[in-house]
């Protein structure tokens, strides 16, 4: 039985799936704060804090784990500069409730959502998994810190990791089975097609004179599904011996800001007003990223590539959402 805490919100929803899918049996542990009942469609749902260490042990107690999937987190870069204390004590105190616990009862495999905010902002492109880790966010510190502490306990408790440091997931399951749907929703893809269905006025644009092609930050839009298989192949990697390490997963391709915008127009066909705005604080002008070891290592290929693919995903499942 795999533990996916933080099954019912949009990454792990997706991860859920696919493990799923995989002939894999899931229990997802998740407070329902950011994340939705209906968006957990297999397993088991239990329905719990990570700061409750008392459910915690029930779940160990009760189900047959085997691996933990840890997407449970508070994951906006910019509330984190603003609430640095809501992200610590989320993303690095309650996971180590949940580390502890899988010391306690022997449970050897964890699968980490980190982050490329763990980077900071990069001396090179496209980002390498041994280049310098120096955030420039609280929640890419949080998210560092708990990668140390992996090292750590790998060392002396034998617990093997994978720290997946994402790219930004983007898209929906291509089936329009779940999707992303987060209130409040501050993601960029979402909030253009938001403006796209006449759900809000415009988008804004935070900052408009970074030093990219077209003055719009710039990131690397990797698709949910794709970071779903590469889960899979991850927790296989470490039951068949490999070495617990980091593997970043994005598409190595950046799209600006004002790029992606004009993507939504071509696949909604709908006009979408954008307002100039200041920069956002903690957001790095450029991230993109090489994901050379993943696919060396765990044989991943990411499938849904193009931008176009990924919103027109993300558009279906706007239209249809259910939650
Ligand atoms: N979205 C991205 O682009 C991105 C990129 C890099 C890393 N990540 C990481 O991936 C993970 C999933 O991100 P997401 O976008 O799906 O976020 P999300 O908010 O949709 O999902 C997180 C889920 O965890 C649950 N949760 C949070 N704190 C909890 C707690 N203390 N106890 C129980 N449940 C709790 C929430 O209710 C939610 O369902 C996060 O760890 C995030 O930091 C996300
Ligand atoms: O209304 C908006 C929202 C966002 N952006 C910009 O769009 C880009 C993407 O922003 P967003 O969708 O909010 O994602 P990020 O802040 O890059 O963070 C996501 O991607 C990170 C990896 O890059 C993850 O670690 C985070 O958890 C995840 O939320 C950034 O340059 C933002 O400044 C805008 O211009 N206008």
């Amino acid at each position: 039985m795999i533990l996916v805490t933080g099954g019912a919100g949009y990454i792990g929803s997706h991860i859920n799936k696919k493990l799923h899918q995989n002939g894999y049996g899931t229990v997802v542990f998740d407070n329902l704060v950011y994340g939705h009942r209906e968006a957990v469609k297999w397993g088991t749902l239990e329905v719990g804090d990570l700061s409750d260490t008392d459910k915690l042990e029930d779940i160990f107690m009760k189900y047959n784990i085997d691996a933990v999937f840890h997407f449970a987190a508070y994951a906006y870069v910019g509330e984190s500069v603003k609430n640095p204390q809501k992200y610590y004590n989320n993303n690095v105190v309650n996971t180590l409730h949940l580390l502890d616990t899988m010391v306690k009862y022997n449970v050897k495999h964890f699968i980490f959502s980190s982050t490329c905010a763990t980077y900071g902002v990069p001396e090179e492109l496209p980002i390498t998994e041994e280049m310098k880790q120096i955030p420039i966010n609280p929640y890419g510190v949080s998210k560092l810190m708990i990668e140390r502490i992996l090292e750590d306990y790998h060392r002396a408790y034998e617990l093997n990791y994978c720290c997946l440091r994402y790219f930004n997931a983007a898209g929906a399951d291509p089936e329009s089975e779940i999707g992303e749907s987060h209130t409040p929703e501050t993601h960029l893809i979402p909030l253009i097609l938001a403006a796209a269905a006449g759900d809000r006025e415009n988008i804004r644009v935070f900052g408009t004179d970074y030093p990219t092609r077209d003055g719009s930050c710039i990131r690397d839009y990797i698709h949910v599904t794709d970071l779903a298989d590469a889960h899979v192949k991850a927790m296989d990697y470490l039951k068949n011996g490999g070495e617990s390490t980091c593997f970043n997963l994005g598409n190595c391709t950046g799209n600006s800001v004002l790029e992606v915008i004009g993507a939504a127009k071509e696949i909604t066909g709908k006009d979408i007003p954008a307002v100039f705005d200041e920069r956002r604080q903690g957001d790095p002008p450029i991230l993109v990223g090489s994901a050379n070891k993943a696919e060396r290592v765990l044989g991943w290929k990411p499938q849904y590539r193009d931008i176009n693919t990924i919103m027109e995903h993300a558009w279906k499942w706007y239209c249809i959402k259910r939650y």
